[in-house]
């Protein structure tokens, strides 16, 4: 009995076996390749943009001016020093480190660490460049002709500059040059004859010397040059005079130090309560030699008031007697500290003490500047909403800028949005996307340096090359290509550049993604970073996968805190909070959330490229009802696969203890997590509440997003057929297969989700495994090759996108 009992089980057994091994060699072999439906791209081919050397320049150059966006929040004197090392290190490259130190009440004199960081600071300045936030204000005023309301009260402190080398012209300059002539009234005759020989006068720029202004800048500006003689009661006096410093004419800003080539700007913040107007002034001028000669200077004194009839009369006549007080002693000038800069800073003081303005001094040098507001904590906010991009889109892209296909937006003053208007208003619009921001660069030991744009072995090395300058530069070169070569669409699309991506586009895309909302605006499909064309990094494919994200997945930022008693350290607790938090951080990441690989777009991927893998990866791959757990723990192995098949957890940072003898009080830690699409915020707490199971720990959520909506990649959906075919278009002729996938990191996508279901993430950038390492770590690059690839992905996608619909596609793949 038993041994027939035994018998039955192991001949269905048998045949169970049997029948499985029957339906996955079936399925092995039956599994077919999703349809190709684009001709692969060839060089002959008409409308293929070759990447010739002044394309390849124009990119390196978008390289060399970067815009780093620190993470905002406040910081510590200590971490504050750490934030300056690492501008230290950026000395001597031609890097425009943009932030804002912001901290509101006025400096305790007492308060020596907060002093010293600030000398620091103000030391370093002496070496960078900064590139303003404040000039882009000043550009604003001008062309309102109204007040600019601060939200705070700050002071703009400038920035020196080394004139050594990376020459950059200084918009406000230009700005302020145009202004001249206006007033032919007062124009006093200084000192005329003493002026050294290398001295140059600073003139009118024209457009083709301002190369590499910030496109942000560069809209406003050029747009104000018709509307402000209008608008603005504007007091020019052109004049050659002496100069010296003006530190000593400079109230609520630190000393500053000489300087070689700088020009100034002076506002007047009025201090009646309702009554928040900027009086602008500005110097600019170019100084002639130095070391022992007379520091003479061609000045341009220009001064615009604002709607504030007091001030405005009031300063027209100071600067009026300042100047005349100049020419009548031009000859003595240097002595009585008539300086072009100071004629300026003297005159805003006047009227300050005796109107009760608080003058503001912007010192600009080139492009420049950084704002420094001095507090009385010992805490900085680090604002990072005010970058700005030395990028020369408006020059290097004529035809864009200049199309009457085209209108450029400047939202949240820094990020752009590009409409390119379609003539036929029945199809629906499409987006695409990028970001002008980049992140540091902590490390110095690259192999080219990270701000120069060098080119190695054929690879353009530099922070921002893979993410995301050549995306932005790879969407406005195609345009460029095509309005040039008369294109003219038929379907409206947008074009997206946030500045803050890389902390979280709160900013930019965010507002972006609102004004097309308030407008009514809802898209077919956008198109954003992404993963890209990766060799080698699936398992089992050795062809190029076309990856393109689906979904994102969502994020969840914790803060874990344990707080003791302290005391000394010679009679310890038997705990620590440093002991206590070390081991709810080591059951976190000894305890990962489970795998549900399968349950999201990572099943996609699988389906579309199982047909394509070797055969033991393709057995196994198009038989997941059987293999799944193998798989899934196989793809657990690695950083880059393990992210797709659950939610990650990484330490991001831990920070505790106060001195060698003092037991710690306090430590904490950020954990930060990347949430799987079948999961959500609330399950990834309660799932580390669980697995941590110390009520000492307190958690809280710094900052969360839950998984966004998996895009259809369904082969009939309009926006994914356009990607596809596009990506098919420029790697076809390497095998590539494109697949839908899941985005393990998080893009500015999740603003736009209420404007379009169909949201595609890629980059169009040729990736090896090693190459992964390269997003925001060392050595970014990307070869002229691939750039020039990136250019033709974009031609195709705005030539695809503009038919009506593709050509029927027929199906393949299924359900694996
Ligand atoms: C079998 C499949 C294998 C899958 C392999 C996956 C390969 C992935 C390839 C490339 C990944 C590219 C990653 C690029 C990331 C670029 C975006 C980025 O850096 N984002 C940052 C910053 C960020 C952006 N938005 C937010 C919102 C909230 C917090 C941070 C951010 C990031 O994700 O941290």
């Amino acid at each position: 009995m038993g041994a027939e009992v035994i018998k039955q089980v192991v001949y269905t057994a048998m045949f169970v076996v049997l029948v499985v091994t029957a339906a996955v060699i079936v399925r092995t072999f039956t599994v077919k390749p999703r349809t190709i439906l684009a001709p692969p791209c060839t060089e002959d081919e008409s409308g293929f943009i070759r990447a010739d050397k002044e394309m390849i320049n124009r990119f390196q150059t978008s390289l060399k001016f970067e815009t780093i966006s620190w993470e905002p929040g406040v910081y510590n004197v200590e971490e504050l020093l750490n934030i300056q090392e690492f501008i230290k290190s950026l000395v001597n490259v031609p890097t425009f480190l943009a932030y804002n130190l912001i901290n509101l009440p006025p400096l305790k004199k007492e308060n020596v660490d907060c002093l010293r960081v600030i000398q620091e600071l103000e030391d370093m300045k002496a070496q960078i460049k900064y590139v303003s936030s404040s000039q882009l204000e000043l550009v604003n005023f001008v062309k309102s002709g109204k007040a600019i309301k601060r939200v705070s009260e700050t002071s703009f402190v400038s920035s020196q500059t080394d004139t050594a080398h990376h020459e950059l012209p200084d918009f406000t300059s230009d700005l302020l040059d145009d202004n001249l002539g206006h007033n032919p009234d007062i124009t006093p005759d200084c000192a005329t004859d003493d002026a050294d020989s290398n001295t140059s006068l600073v003139s009118t720029m024209s457009e083709e010397e301002l190369p590499y202004l910030t496109s942000n800048a560069v809209g406003p500006m050029l747009n104000v040059a018709q509307e402000r003689s209008s608008v603005l009661n504007t007091v020019k006096v052109k004049s050659r005079v002496f100069t010296r410093t003006d530190k000593h004419l400079l109230r609520d800003v630190p000393k500053h130090k000489p300087y070689s080539y700088t020009s100034y700007s002076y506002a007047l913040q009025s201090q009646r309560e309702h009554n928040q107007e900027y009086l602008i002034g500005s110097v600019v001028g170019k100084k002639g030699l130095q070391h022992g000669h007379k520091h003479s200077v061609n000045a341009n004194i220009s001064c615009q008031s604002t709607t504030d009839i007091q001030c405005r009369e009031s300063i027209n006549v100071v600067l009026t007697a300042q100047m005349n007080k100049a020419a009548s002693t031009s000859k003595e000038v240097s002595k009585m500290n008539c300086t072009g800069s100071n004629v300026l800073a003297s005159t805003i003081n006047s009227v300050a003490d005796k109107d009760n303005y608080r003058p503001i001094a912007i010192k600009s040098s080139k492009i420049l500047v950084t704002t420094l507001v001095l507090l009385d904590r010992l805490q900085f906010q680090l604002d990072t909403s005010s970058n700005q991009f030395g990028f020369k889109s408006k020059h290097a892209y004529p035809t864009v800028h200049k199309s009457p296909l085209v209108s450029v937006e400047v939202i949240a003053n820094y990020s752009l949005l590009y409409t390119v208007h379609g003539s036929n208003s029945a199809l629906k619009p499409y987006m695409l996307t990028g970001h002008l921001d980049v992140v540091p660069v902590p490390e110095d030991d690259w192999d080219a340096p990270p701000f120069a744009a060098e080119i190695k072995n054929g690879f353009i090395y530099g922070r921002g090359t893979i993410d995301d300058k050549h995306i932005v530069f790879g969407i406005l070169e195609a345009l460029e290509f095509l309005l040039k070569h008369d294109f003219k669409p038929e379907r409206t699309f947008y074009i997206g550049f946030g500045h803050d991506e890389e902390v979280a586009g709160e900013h930019g895309a965010f507002r972006i993604a609102e004004l097309l909302t308030s407008r009514g605006i809802h898209l077919d499909f956008l198109l954003d970073e992404g993963p890209g064309v990766l060799s080698g990094v699936i398992p089992g494919v050795s062809k190029p996968v076309g990856l393109v994200g689906c979904s994102e997945k969502g994020f969840v930022t914790l803060k874990l805190e344990v707080s003791t008693s302290g005391g000394h350290s010679s009679m310890p607790e038997k705990e620590s909070s440093i002991g206590i938090l070390a081991q709810a951080i080591t059951r976190l990441e000894t305890n990962p959330h489970p795998s549900v690989f399968g349950t999201g777009p990572e099943k996609g991927t699988f389906e579309h490229l199982a047909p394509e893998m070797n055969l033991p990866y393709k057995m196994v791959m198009s038989n997941l009802w059987l293999f799944y757990p193998l798989v899934s723990r196989v793809l657990s192995w690695k950083p880059s696969t393990n992210s797709i098949v659950r939610t990650t957890t990484a330490v991001t940072q831990f920070n505790a203890g106060i001195k060698p003898n003092i037991i710690a009080p306090h430590a904490e830690a950020i954990v930060n997590h990347r949430i799987h699409p079948s999961e959500t915020v609330q399950d990834v707490i309660d799932f580390d509440k669980k697995v941590i199971n110390d009520d000492r720990v307190k958690i809280t959520i710094i900052q969360s997003q839950e998984p966004l909506p998996v895009s259809s990649y369904d082969d009939d959906v309009f926006g994914w057929q356009i990607v596809k075919t596009s990506i098919l278009q420029v790697w076809g002729h390497y095998g590539t297969v494109v697949a839908p996938g899941l985005m393990p990191a998080n893009t500015d996508t999740r603003h736009y989700t209420e404007i379009t279901e169909n949201i595609y993430r890629f980059s169009p950038s040729f990736m090896l495994p090693e190459d992964l390492s390269r997003f925001h770590g060392r050595n970014e690059r990307i070869s002229t090759k691939n750039y020039e690839e990136a250019v033709n992905f974009f031609y195709h996608v705005i030539k695809n996108a503009d038919k009506a619909k593709l050509e029927p596609v027929h199906k393949h793949g299924e359900e694996l």
